[in-house]
């Protein structure tokens, strides 16, 4: 393909981005699937470009006054690439595959420069993230706000076992893994050129997940050991399952206990069951009615409970950029409410003495502290309990123990692309009283 032809795919699939919910990446490969004659370095290039413009959509769309994929792609040439617009000339000729000719209204736009541009537009997050950011992170909300959209984030794998193995046989694979500062089993690969970790042997003998180090220690810091009744409340696709899983092995390799994986949606519990047989795991799995039935049961009979809850997913927008803009506040408002009432039901399950975990992965105080610290104003039979004491026997690095110890605040624990290079994540830990 030829460097035009690729700029006029790049818009061609912002625009259809623009129509769905589906996830950038999914877009891109069916397009790939759809169109053969394009090569791996066109593919590359053209979601490398429509990547460029996903994260940096609300300053382009300003700047063009228009969101259409075409404008978005011209913003980028023009705004952050530094083309100039007779080089755009050059691109834009109409003729075969290349984009149409620039319009008079284009030329003036790319013309008149990005302009004065509110600060929060240079972030590429919307007004409302970017106070709540300021609020959080203060004169550091920039650098966050940056981390959080920063292109090419790395993959992380979850081994379950010792890392060291799984490093060396990377390495003769010619990767460059590297193990991850904090979670004892991490191993971490550069998103460049991207691993194909699914076809790695390791992968199909459910040796290694991926997961995000900052989800590893979501699941780890939880509190799960040998033994244990543990129910993963919000279990969706079964991440932190198996990483609970894997801290209720013992010494000899063997899980013992009872795990009990729900949610309200039964596709969502179903793709859990391939990872399980995978890696050799049992656990139960439950649908839950609407407002939690189904787990009568099990009231005041777990040892923890891990609530990931339903999340804007703000946490995780460096992998999924596109989602960023789409984030309206009166959701994250009902999200509050959702997660509120879903720890409510959550709590009933823990028994007295017994744990309770709250996470998510968004970086957005409505969701993490103001949720718990409304979940802790209604319930006072749970008292919190310190991150310090969690990292006691968890599966975490001594050196990454020091570091998080410094991170957290109490029973809190806030992870961020900026702070500790995962994706963003909260954790907020609960004892029942006896
Ligand atoms: C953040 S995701 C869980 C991710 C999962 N724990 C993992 O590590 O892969 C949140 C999950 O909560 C589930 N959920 C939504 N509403 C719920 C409810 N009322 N009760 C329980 N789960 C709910 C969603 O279906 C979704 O799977």
């Amino acid at each position: 393909m030829t460097p035009a032809a690729r700029l006029q795919a790049a818009s061609d699939i912002l625009d259809l981005l623009g129509k769905t919910r589906r996830p950038a990446e999914e877009v891109l490969k069916d397009w790939g699937r759809n169109n053969r004659y394009a090569g791996s370095k066109d593919r590359r290039a053209i979601a490398d470009k429509v990547y460029q413009c996903l994260r940096a959509r609300e300053r382009l769309s300003f700047a063009m006054d228009s969101s259409a994929g075409r404008a978005l792609v011209l913003g980028a040439l023009h705004f952050l690439d530094g083309v100039s617009l007779s080089e755009i000339d050059d691109l834009y000729t109409g003729e075969g595959y290349a984009p149409a000719k620039l319009s008079v209204a284009e030329r003036k736009r790319l013309e008149a420069g990005d302009g004065e541009a509110p600060e929060w537009l240079e972030s590429g997050l919307p007004a409302f993230v970017v106070e709540r950011l300021k609020g959080v992170y203060g004169d550091d909300w920039l650098k966050e706000a940056e981390a959080l959209m920063l292109p090419r984030a790395p993959i992380d794998l979850r081994v379950n076992g010792d890392r060291a193995p799984l490093i060396a046989g990377l390495e003769m694979l010619g990767y460059r893994p590297e193990p991850t500062p904090f979670s004892a089993f991490g191993v971490r690969l550069p998103a460049d050129p991207p691993p194909n970790v699914r076809a790695l042997p390791a992968f199909r003998q459910g040796t290694i997940e991926i997961q995000d180090e900052g989800s590893q220690l979501a699941g780890f810091l939880a509190g799960a050991r040998p033994g244990m009744t543990v129910v993963d409340y919000c279990a969706g696709g079964g991440g932190k399952t198996l990483a609970l899983l894997q801290a209720m092995q013992g010494p000899n390799g063997e899980t013992s206990g009872r795990l009990i994986a729900s949610d309200v949606e039964k596709t969502r519990l179903n793709n859990i069951k391939p990872r399980l047989t995978r890696a050799g795991l049992e656990a139960e799995l439950r649908q839950l009615g609407p407002d939690g039935e189904g787990m009568e049961d099990l009231e005041a009979q777990a040892d923890l409970v891990l609530v990931d809850a339903p999340c804007s997913g703000s946490g995780v927008w460096r992998r999924r950029p596109e989602t960023a803009h789409k984030l309206e506040e009166t959701e994250v408002a009902r999200l509050h409410e959702l997660q509120s009432a879903i720890l409510h039901r959550a709590s009933r399950l823990v028994k007295p003495g017994g744990l309770l975990a709250y996470a998510t992965c968004s970086i957005l105080p409505d969701e993490n502290e103001l949720t718990a610290d409304r979940f802790e104003a209604d319930h006072p039979h749970f008292t919190p309990r310190p991150i310090a004491d969690a990292l006691d026997g968890a599966a975490v690095t001594p050196e990454g123990a020091e570091t998080l110890k410094h991170i957290a605040q109490g029973h809190r624990l806030r992870l961020s692309p900026g702070t500790s290079h995962t994706d963003g994540f909260f954790v907020s830990l609960y004892r029942r009283k006896p």
